[in-house]
């Protein structure tokens, strides 16, 4: 318990905790307006009953004094007037405290997530080909959601009701001390127990049920975005099936929490009902004198209608602590993922003058760290030559385009630009002088201008830029003639709506868009026809000896216009 209080401490940044602490304050003031409201009925009911109770109590008699007031009827009619204020008062202050809390605990969903978002996109690009994206999105997506509604938003439950079953229990304490610890020994042990017979179930099914929703995730991920295969091998029911079986798991579970943080309520309420008569036969055998009796059993009524549903709430807030704990430890684990130190934002591209350079790199995926793909692997690249990466397929090709990119981090060995090492600070401004053209390319569902564009917000695209580089990939032709609204038309979800040829040209495209003085290809015209390589392959020569291209290609065509050949 004590380790998730500070796991959700831990997920609040400074001044979400100072506002958490606010919280807390505000959720005392409102317990001392509650107190306050059960308490003004007790001298109402009391007068009610035995107006004589007004010489006999000297508060009583003092404010019946002050106020003046032509017989005990008026007063009593004031006392419930003022009960009736202080309650509606109390009502009122505590639903703007509870919108508070709802607005800080909905903003905490949003500060949360987007902390995450943040964290994931620092993350180097190694950490994403260890990590499923369906995953990372659900736990973006639903885990801080669930985190928010079975964790955050029961826990602060739990601290403002259960300051508010302390104060109801202090006033009946001091009213009678007696009373007071029978009703904690009998409501405590009802939730404790049935909290301890269901506390480690609802551990059980809440990791279960991350489980089931990171399959969930997954199966949907997969199937929506390989429709064509998954139709094509008749895979759905497969797919169906697996989606199905999570999904059914999790609503079990989801259900199953529910019920168990609701059951104790009807058991309470009818051991508080049960308690009230108790109480007033009770109090009725001690004194035959209904005055007495009256306003006693108001109070306890009064407290106990406070009371329960309160510690209910805090009862289903526990319930569910457990239920979320599972789902907390996963967000915990990745909240904490380091932040590299973030490189200075805008820093010039650096150009290469005389040469790119890798030396005595040696590369192993993190899943294969004692198999290297690369080992002392050399390769100078002379600045504004062009260059042809070829060897068999599986050999190491892209993952030197990866390194050449920054992407990966070599084991050992340096990337260097004119003899200078690119680092983590570096890093930034050698990406600025890289077109790069990769072996998939990503379409985004949005224009084929913001395509090209990629990452430009629309209003400061630079249409020039776009005409000038679409020329060169060979495409604009097709834009401006066969496309309805030319570089404004949309291109669909992936691009679906475009053909592999256009897809990849587009991808050349955006490579040129900002003029880098480097252009890396990985098999970047294998799904153009013979004329349209050809004459990508021309526009691509006429940069050459004023940029510095590397080229990754198995058709021997496509390395024509290399000015030199690099074997792996
Ligand atoms: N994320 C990864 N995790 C583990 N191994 C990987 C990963 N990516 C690639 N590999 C392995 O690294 C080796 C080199 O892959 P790479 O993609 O660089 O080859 P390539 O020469 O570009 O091949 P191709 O011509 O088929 O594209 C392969 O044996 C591949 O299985």
């Amino acid at each position: 318990m004590r380790n998730t209080l500070q796991k959700v401490w831990q997920l609040f940044t400074a001044a979400e905790q100072r506002k958490a602490l606010g919280m807390l304050m505000l959720a005392l003031l409102m317990a001392l307006a509650e107190t306050l409201g059960v308490l003004s009925i007790m001298p109402f009911l009391s007068v009610l009953a035995r107006p004589g109770v007004i010489q006999e109590t000297p508060w009583l008699h003092e404010l019946y004094t002050q106020l003046d007031l032509a017989q005990p009827r008026s007063f009593i009619m004031a006392l419930g007037l003022a009960s009736i204020v202080l309650v509606i008062a109390s009502s009122a202050f505590k639903t703007i405290t509870q919108h508070l809390l709802n607005r800080f605990v909905h903003l905490l969903r949003h500060s949360i997530s987007s902390r995450l978002m943040t964290r994931y996109l620092a993350q180097p690009y190694e950490f994403f080909i260890s990590r499923n994206s369906a995953e990372l999105s659900k736990t973006i997506l639903a885990e801080v959601d669930l985190v928010m509604a079975n964790l955050i938003q029961p826990l602060s439950q739990v601290i403002v009701q259960g300051i508010v079953v302390l104060a109801m229990l202090a006033l009946v304490f001091a009213y009678n001390p007696f009373t007071a610890l029978a009703i904690v020994l009998v409501v405590g042990t009802l939730y404790g127990l049935i909290y301890l017979l269901v506390r480690r179930h609802l551990r059980h099914i809440g990791t279960e049920m991350v489980e089931a929703n990171r399959q969930r995730y997954q199966t949907c991920n997969e199937a929506l975005q390989g429709i064509r295969d998954i139709k094509i091998t008749r895979a759905e029911a497969a797919y169906l099936q697996q989606y199905q079986h999570a999904s059914r798991t999790q609503a079990r579970h989801m259900a199953a929490s529910e019920t168990l943080s609701q059951t104790p309520l009807y058991l309470v309420e009818a051991t508080g009902y049960t308690g009230l008569i108790l109480i007033a036969l009770a109090l009725l055998l001690k004194s035959d004198d209904v005055a007495h009796v009256l306003p006693a059993l108001g109070l306890y009524g009064f407290a106990a209608y406070r009371m329960l549903p309160a510690a209910q709430i805090m009862y289903r807030g526990f319930a569910r602590l457990n239920f979320a704990s599972a789902t907390l430890d996963s967000l915990h684990r990745d909240m904490s993922l380091p932040l590299p130190a973030a490189a200075p934002a805008t820093q010039p591209a650096i150009v290469p003058r005389r040469e790119i350079r890798l030396q005595g790199i040696r590369y192993a995926y993190p899943s294969t760290p004692d198999r290297p793909v690369l080992d002392a692997f050399d390769l100078t690249i002379p600045v504004n030559t062009s260059i042809g990466i070829k060897g068999p397929s599986g050999a190491g090709k892209s993952t030197v385009m990866d390194i050449l990119l920054g992407l990966l981090g070599p084991q050992a060995g340096t990337l260097s630009v004119d003899g200078k090492t690119i680092t983590a600070h570096s890093l930034p401004a050698w990406q600025a002088a890289i077109g790069y053209v990769p072996q998939h390319i990503y379409i985004a569902d949005a224009s084929v201008a913001a395509n090209i564009a990629f990452g430009i917000p629309r209003d400061k695209i630079d249409m020039r830029a776009v005409e000038r580089a679409a020329r060169a990939a060979q495409i604009h032709d097709f834009v401006t003639r066969e496309l309805p609204q030319g570089y404004d038309t949309p291109v669909g979800d992936r691009g679906i709506r475009l053909s592999g040829g256009q897809r990849q040209r587009i991808g050349i495209a955006r490579a040129l868009y900002r003029d880098p003085p480097v252009l890396l290809m990985d098999e970047a015209t294998s799904a153009l026809d013979g004329a349209t390589e050809a004459a990508v392959n021309e526009a691509i020569r006429r940069l050459s000896g004023r940029k510095t291209i590397v080229v990754i290609a198995h058709r021997a065509a496509s390395l024509l216009a290399c000015d030199e050949l690099f074997n792996i």
